[in-house]
């Protein structure tokens, strides 16, 4: 039978198993204040607290986002003063960077600038400066847009500190930090530092470097207690992951007491992923006198999807229905979601006994481990990609044609969890093409469920007899 407590289920489960670790290389191409340090692997757990949660989805984000996500959505754009013209640029060169910098960014392999760099980049570079809340989805170009303006604004002969970015966690700041570090690749003048932890510096060092990237308390120490940053001479502040930060308290008074330390005329630059009401609290108050850029997330339909349930008894017949539809249906990749990790687990061992090559993502990985079995997928070294829900969010599925609801997804509280539902299986206009959802149905509760689903999308979901091989076949059609 299907799990009815799924909180209870997943809590006994994840305490049995231990965290895994990983060796990463990180490579710097400027020179960096830089104390040995381990990265730091933490396991990421399915039922962590939504803090680390949030930090590590940002993370593999972050990673998996090798290229643009282009959307075909409109940037709206509010602007502080809508007298003043609004600048928007179609290139790189309309920005007038140096040509260090233009280097950087050709080598970087962008051609153009994405949707929300061609009016975000204006206003960072604008002269006097203005402040900035941009707020668009994970690899829609912000981090590149920031990095740009830090490494603009800095006056490379100037041996202090000049521009100051804050993330929320060791691991989104060193992400960050590549990229500027990459940009910057032709302008070695500008050097970086990491105020992080294990990074330790005697109080009243003076720090040399125009750039520091870092956490909020560590960058608060520097820019007080020790004084190694002087925050009067800072001209840009950047804050990135805003809704990852407001999710600890703690990260936002620190913020907060940051930002009061520098000076009225720095420029102050948010960015965030998503924008409920926290976010705009928080950002008003980091950020005075903003222009604001959204960019709006593209909707996802049901519309180009069929939709079908199999009933079953229990687990093991919910995976004779599952090998049934493999040997009567061709199927390139598809993804297979479980409740838990022990299910997924074992659901990989299952298929791969009969002869599928799979790949698992599982709650006890890394968020380097997860990000590289994506990259695979992607890549299609594996056909068959098993996981949790909770290790996949934010993953696109736009190559798989068919999504396997191997147990439905449901909230904290047992009710029909909609939105991860279409997250799952749903497409982007973008992307319309035909997908083929099939959810396995193995107690009241999880037929229950799928009724919500039915009701709240206004769809109804046929039935599949997996047992009838004609009719695999024809919802292949
Ligand atoms: N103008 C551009 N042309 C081509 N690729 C770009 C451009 N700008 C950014 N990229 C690439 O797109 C990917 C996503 O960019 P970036 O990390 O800046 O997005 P983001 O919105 O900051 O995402 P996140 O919120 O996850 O940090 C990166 O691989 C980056 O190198």
């Amino acid at each position: 039978m299907a799990t009815n407590s799924w909180a209870l289920a997943v809590d006994k489960q994840e305490s049995t198993t231990d965290s895994v670790s990983l060796n990463i290389s990180v490579y710097f191409n400027l020179p960096i204040i830089m104390s040995p340090f381990s990265y730091y692997n933490r396991p990421f757990t399915c039922h962590s607290c939504l803090v680390e949660d949030k930090a590590a989805q940002s993370l593999l984000n972050k990673m998996i986002h090798t290229s643009l996500v282009n959307t075909t959505n409109q940037v709206e754009v509010l602007q502080r003063d809508p007298k003043s013209p609004l600048y928007s640029v179609k290139t790189f060169e309309e920005l007038r960077l140096k040509d260090e910098l233009l280097r950087g960014v050709y080598d970087m392999g962008f051609n153009r600038p994405s949707k929300i760099q061609e009016n975000a980049l204006p206003m960072m570079l604008a002269e006097p400066p203005q402040n900035l809340i941009a707020q668009s989805q994970s690899g829609t170009g912000k981090t590149a847009a920031f990095a740009l303006a830090m490494l603009s604004h800095v006056d490379p002969a100037n041996k202090w500190t000049q521009c100051l970015c804050i993330a929320p966690t060791y691991e989104l700041a060193l992400q960050t930090g590549k990229v500027i570090e990459q940009m910057g690749k032709f302008y070695p003048e500008v050097k970086l530092a990491y105020a992080i932890r294990g990074n330790k510096l005697d109080r009243g060092t003076k720090l040399q470097e125009q750039i520091v990237i870092g956490t909020p308390g560590t960058v608060l120490d520097w820019c007080s207690k020790l004084k190694i940053i002087d925050p009067k001479k800072i001209s840009v502040f950047v804050l990135d992951e805003a809704d990852v930060m407001i999710a600890t308290q703690g990260h936002q008074d620190q913020s907060i007491r940051i930002q009061r330390m520098l000076p009225n005329e720095c420029q102050m630059l948010l960015f965030s992923a998503t924008f409920e009401d926290s976010v705009w609290k928080f950002a008003e108050r980091v950020v005075p006198d903003p222009n604001i850029i959204k960019l709006k997330r593209e909707e996802e339909t049901l519309d180009t999807i069929k939709q079908y349930y199999v009933l079953c008894n229990d687990k093991d017949e919910k995976f004779t229905a599952l090998c049934n539809i493999y040997g009567a249906i061709t199927i390139a990749q598809a993804m297979i979601f479980c409740h838990t990790r022990r299910t997924a687990g074992w659901l990989s061992a299952e298929l791969t006994k009969e002869g599928h090559v799979v790949a698992l993502l599982s709650g006890e990985m890394t968020v380097e481990q997860r990000a590289a079995i994506i990259e695979r997928f992607r890549e299609g070294k594996e056909k068959v990609l098993v996981t949790t829900n909770v290790c996949s969010r934010g993953i696109d599925v736009e190559q798989v044609s068919v999504v396997i609801n191997f147990d439905l997804p449901i909230d904290k509280d047992g009710n029909a969890d909609n939105e991860t539902y279409l997250h799952r299986i749903g497409r982007t206009g973008r992307f319309g093409k035909r997908g083929l959802a099939v959810n396995m149905i193995d107690s009241k509760h999880s037929m229950n469920i799928l009724n919500q689903i039915e009701e709240h999308f206004n769809k109804k979901i046929n039935k599949l007899d997996t047992d009838d091989l004609d009719e695999i076949e024809k919802i292949s059609n």
